[in-house]
């Protein structure tokens, strides 16, 4: 049995003079969380309906459990998909819409009906299986889109922005329920999301996607901690990019310039003269009335401080007009309101970005 549940090898689609999938290879795990992460138009969709076999690839291959299924019709292959708009049947009711899938198939009544009764229980609709669609919550009939999508026992679940249409409180919710039912059930999940708060929560890794290409594929804090550039650092959370050259080497530290100042980073792999991108996170740069004794520090300008809940930002100015954005906890004793700052971080909060 092979580890890898899907692999895309090389794959490339193309729409006429459009690259929406541009040489496309990702392996993944069996009963695996993967999100495909990206903004708008990414290709992250399109890589979805051709692992689901609604588009066929223009170049590359394709493989489903060590099968390449590329030419294969949707229904043949071992996945199933749930769409943003839940497309359930409207004349149909909860049972009916669940039990569609296994009546195509011709699978015998008794057993549909266990079936059915196994899927309600497990998205929590028990007393629900005679209403309408147009008689539920969006969450609970996208609750029924997922249990429809799973009772034909697929290996690998594609889920297409499935909590897009639900309000806040209850997407939050639905998120951490399809990750438990995911655990519970073991099988592979593949989610595709532009909420990157979402996909931080739900997956096992991500793949963050830009232009039709893979920009970095690893766990959540991977992709946090040490985005490898400049787009997912940036498209990930909060950052604050300084682009730079190396000024000094010494093996394990490197020297670059920010603002006029000497800033220490971690030298591993760079050489005086390169340029590069700092991204360093609001939560990891400290403010001080005062510069630290024994590190560098950048003075400042105060623009403003906003109160966010449970953090307090504060954002200031650089002497050559560019912003830095810190950011606080908000019960940690604020300094002083004043007009001048300094902030300065440790060597590791810094993430060095090899501009290419
Ligand atoms: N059937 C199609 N014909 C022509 N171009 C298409 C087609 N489907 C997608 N595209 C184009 O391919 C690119 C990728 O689209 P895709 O839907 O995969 O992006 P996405 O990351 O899922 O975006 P969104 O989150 O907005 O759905 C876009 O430029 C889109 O316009």
């Amino acid at each position: 049995m092979p580890d890898n549940m899907v692999q895309l090898v090389n794959v490339v689609k193309e729409f006429e003079d459009n690259v929406a999938v541009n040489d496309l290879s990702i392996d993944i795990r069996r009963g695996e969380f993967l999100t495909l992460l990206g903004p708008s138009g990414c290709g992250k969709t399109t890589a979805l309906r051709m692992i689901a076999g609604f588009e066929q690839p223009t170049r590359g291959e394709i493989y489903l459990d060590g099968e390449n299924v590329v030419g294969r019709p949707p229904y043949k292959r071992v996945v199933n998909t749930v769409f943003q708009n839940y497309a359930l049947f409207p004349h149909m009711n909860v049972a009916e819409n669940i039990a569609f899938g296994l009546k195509m198939k011709k699978t015998a009544k008794a057993e549909i009906n266990e079936q059915v009764t196994r899927m309600l229980s497990l998205v929590q609709l028990e007393a629900y299986g005679e209403r309408r669609p147009n008689q539920l919550s969006g969450g609970q009939r996208q609750r029924v889109a997922i249990a429809r999508a799973l009772a034909t026992n697929p290996k690998v679940l594609l889920l297409d922005e499935p909590l897009g249409a639900l309000d806040l409180k209850l997407r939050k919710q639905m998120q951490l329920e399809l990750k438990h039912l995911q655990q519970r059930l073991g099988i592979t999940f593949i989610f595709v999301t532009h909420d990157q708060e979402e996909a931080l929560i739900m997956s096992d890794r991500i793949g963050v996607m830009h232009r039709g290409r893979l920009d970095q594929l690893g766990t959540p804090s991977e992709i946090y901690d040490k985005p490898r550039t400049i787009f997912v650092a940036d498209f990930i959370g909060e950052t604050n990019l300084f682009s730079t050259v190396v000024t000094k080497w010494d093996g394990n530290t490197a020297y670059v310039d920010v603002e006029g100042c000497s800033v220490p980073v971690d030298g591993t792999g760079l050489r005086a003269g390169e340029a590069v991108t700092l991204s360093v996170r609001p939560e990891r740069i400290r403010l001080s009335s005062q510069p630290e004794p024994g590190f560098f520090y950048l003075q400042a300008r105060l623009k403003e401080r906003i109160f966010v809940g449970t953090a307090l930002k504060t954002v200031l100015v650089l002497p050559t007009g560019s912003e830095v954005v810190v950011s606080e906890q908000a019960l940690a004793p604020v300094i002083s309101e004043q007009d001048e700052y300094y902030v300065t971080w440790n060597t590791e909060a810094a993430v060095v970005i090899r501009t290419e």
